[in-house]
C-alpha cells in the first residue's frame, strides 16, 4: 500500500529523513517511533502529501504523493497533533460542516460512528465543553468523513488521561480489525503494543527498523526482555 524508495527530506542543510526504504502492506496498524526530533512528523507529513519530499520517491496504492496529491487526499485521512476543530459549534454542527467539505460522506455512516464511539449523546453540546478525549475523537472522526482507506495519526492521544487514551487505542484497533491501514506515532509505548501489528522506528532521520511486533521482540540485547517499552528504547539507543 505505501512504498518508499530513498526518500530524503531537507531543511536547509539539515537532513531530516535519509534514504528511507519500506514497504507497508494495506490492513497493517504501524506505529511510528523515536526519539523527539526523529522525523516521525516529518515522515507522516509527507505521506499526507501536506509536504514534499526533498528526494526519492513514495507511492500510496501505486499514486506518487508528489504528482497525485488529490487522489491521494481521497484514499486518506489525517489527524495532526493539534485539535483542529471549531471550538465554539457543537459536535453534530462540526461534523456537518466538515462533511460538506469531504467527498464521499455520508451522514448514516459518520452518525453510526458517533453511536460506536460513544460520541453520540455528545451531538449536541459546544465542543469547547466536551472533555479532551472526545475532542480528540471527534478530531480522527472528521478525518474519516470520507471513508479512507488510510489514516495518518500524528501523536493523537497527547495530553489526555489514560482512559480516554484508552478508549481511543480500543476504537482504533477496530479500525484496524475493519480492514484500514493505520500510521500512529506515539511516545507511549504501552498504547504502541496494544494498537500496533509492526513498527517503523526512526532516529535523527534514519530508518533503523522497519517490521512486525514480534521481530522487535527479537531485535538487540534485551530479545528476552519481556518489557516492550525496553525493548524500543533499546533499539533507539
Ligand atoms: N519546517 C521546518 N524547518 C526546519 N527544520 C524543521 C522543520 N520541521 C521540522 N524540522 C526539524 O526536523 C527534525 C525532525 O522534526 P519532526 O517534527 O519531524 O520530529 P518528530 O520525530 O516528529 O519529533 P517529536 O517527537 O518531538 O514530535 C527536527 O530536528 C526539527 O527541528
Amino acid at each position: 500500500m505505501i512504498a518508499a524508495e530513498n526518500l530524503k527530506k531537507k531543511f536547509g542543510r539539515k537532513e531530516v529523513l535519509k534514504e528511507m526504504n519500506f514497504f507497508i502492506e494495506k490492513g497493517e496498524t504501524v506505529g511510528v517511533v523515536g526519539p523527539n526530533g526523529a522525523g516521525k512528523s516529518t515522515l507522516l507529513r509527507i505521506l499526507a502529501t501536506l509536504m514534499k519530499s526533498s528526494g526519492g520517491s513514495v507511492q500510496i496504492d501505486g499514486l506518487d504523493v508528489r504528482k497525485e496529491q488529490k487522489r491521494i487526499r481521497q484514499k486518506i485521512g489525517y489527524v495532526p497533533q493539534e485539535i483542529a476543530v471549531y471550538h465554539e459549534l457543537t459536535t453534530r454542527e462540526n461534523l456537518r460542516f466538515f462533511a460538506k467539505l469531504a467527498k464521499g460522506s455520508s451522514e448514516e455512516r459518520w452518525m453510526q460512528r458517533c453511536e460506536e464511539w460513544r460520541l453520540a449523546e455528545h451531538l449536541d453540546k459546544k465542543v469547547k465543553h466536551l472533555s479532551g478525549g472526545n475532542q480528540r475523537k471527534l478530531n480522527i472522526l472528521i478525518a474519516m468523513l470520507h471513508d479512507p482507506d488510510l489514516l495518518i495519526l500524528d501523536e493523537p492521544t497527547v495530553g489526555i488521561d489514560i482512559s480516554a487514551k484508552q478508549e481511543i487505542v480500543n476504537d482504533l484497533r477496530q479500525l484496524g480489525r475493519e480492514g484500514k491501514t493505520i500510521l500512529y506515532s506515539s511516545h507511549d509505548a504501552q498504547e504502541l503494543e496494544t494498537l500496533c501489528t509492526s513498527f517503523l522506528i526512526l532516529k535523527e532521520g534514519e530508518l533503523l527498523f522497519y517490521g512486525s511486533k514480534q521481530k522487535v521482540r527479537q531485535f538487540g540485547s534485551v530479545a528476552q526482555s519481556e518489557n516492550f517499552a525496553e525493548t524500543l528504547g533499546e533499539i533507539v539507543g
